[in-house]
């Protein structure tokens, strides 16, 4: 007589830690928008000191600013959208990607690959939920253009900004920094709002060209990150916007929480550009299982 009951009481308690599990779960999606532990922790001033920054850096923004035209732009996109420069999975793009070396880059020392695990290891540490963890691990990998025909740096790395308008003073060195790009000498381009119309959407905005609109072109076809995990790639770059805030007139409703996502990314991405190197092949086998679960096989780069 009692053993049904006992049997109930063990389903209903299974049924409400599973329940509780789904309440965790659920509250891990949504925390990511709460100001992070790991931004606190650091002293920020001692990151993205342009102006201190070595020759190196300075040079590529002249370059980018100069080359970074909305023609170039349209014309880049379609060359990227129809090539397939590789197939591999997303280990075999980490281990490729390590052998660069970022020009635009004035805060790391360490190769790509432990930047992208301290990035993931730190959201992580968090407790932020697995799919953000990949982002981390993966945010940078669009830096395989270097490998796939790009002309320079100038067109992979660095901060973003908008094409096809004016250019905005918060960008890294302002808008005299743009003085050689042929594009502000088009008047109808060089108004608040150039090509686009207010209130348009950041969906709709060409952003400069790098590794971060080609990645997100990648994982949005090829993985099953959510909207605001595709857009912490998307905008990872774009100071301008998500530190700075500008280019506010050209944002719909729903950027808004995008802005929240990519904020909540941005310190993983930075701050943890100082902590310890981490151990490469002791972390892949975690990683590995997030990448099966998240963008598994081999992917079309
Ligand atoms: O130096 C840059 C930085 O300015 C970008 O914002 C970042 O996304 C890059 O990965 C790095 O290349
Ligand atoms: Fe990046
Ligand atoms: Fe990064």
């Amino acid at each position: 007589m009692h053993a049904p009951e006992v049997t109930d009481f063990v389903k209903l308690k299974a049924a409400q830690v599973e329940a509780i599990g789904d309440e965790i779960d659920h509250v891990n999606q949504i925390k990511y928008d709460e100001a992070s532990k790991f931004d606190a922790e650091k002293d920020k001033d001692n990151f993205r000191r342009y102006e201190d920054a070595c020759d190196r850096v300075k040079g590529f923004y002249k370059e980018q600013h100069t080359k970074q035209t909305l023609n170039y732009n349209l014309a880049i996109r379609e060359k990227y959208a129809k090539n397939v420069n590789a197939r591999m999975t997303v280990w075999e793009a980490m281990e490729m990607l390590n052998t660069l070396i970022d020009e635009s880059d004035p805060d790391t020392s360490v190769g790509q690959i432990e930047h992208l695990l301290q990035t993931a290891e730190a959201i992580r540490r968090d407790g932020k939920p697995e799919w953000m963890q990949v982002v981390g691990l993966v945010h940078d990998l669009g830096k395989l253009l270097c490998f796939f025909g790009a002309d320079g740096q100038w067109d992979v790395v660095g901060d973003t900004f908008v094409v096809g308008c004016e250019f905005s003073d918060k960008i890294i060195y302002g808008k005299d920094s743009f003085v050689d790009n042929p594009d502000i000498h088009d008047e109808k381009l060089m108004t608040e709002c150039g090509i686009y119309e207010r209130g348009c959407g950041l969906d709709n905005v060409l952003l400069s060209y790098g590794h971060d609109e080609y990645l997100y072109d990648v994982m949005r076809r090829q993985s099953k990150l959510p909207k605001e995990g595709l857009s912490m790639i998307r905008y990872h770059s774009f100071y301008p916007w998500h530190k700075e805030n500008a280019y506010q007139h050209l944002m719909c409703e729903d950027d808004k929480a995008q802005l929240a996502a990519v904020r909540a990314f941005n310190p993983y991405d930075l701050y943890s550009k100082s902590d310890e190197p981490p151990k490469v092949s002791e972390l892949k086998p975690y990683y590995q299982g997030l990448i099966d679960k998240w963008i598994p096989g081999e992917i079309v780069w």
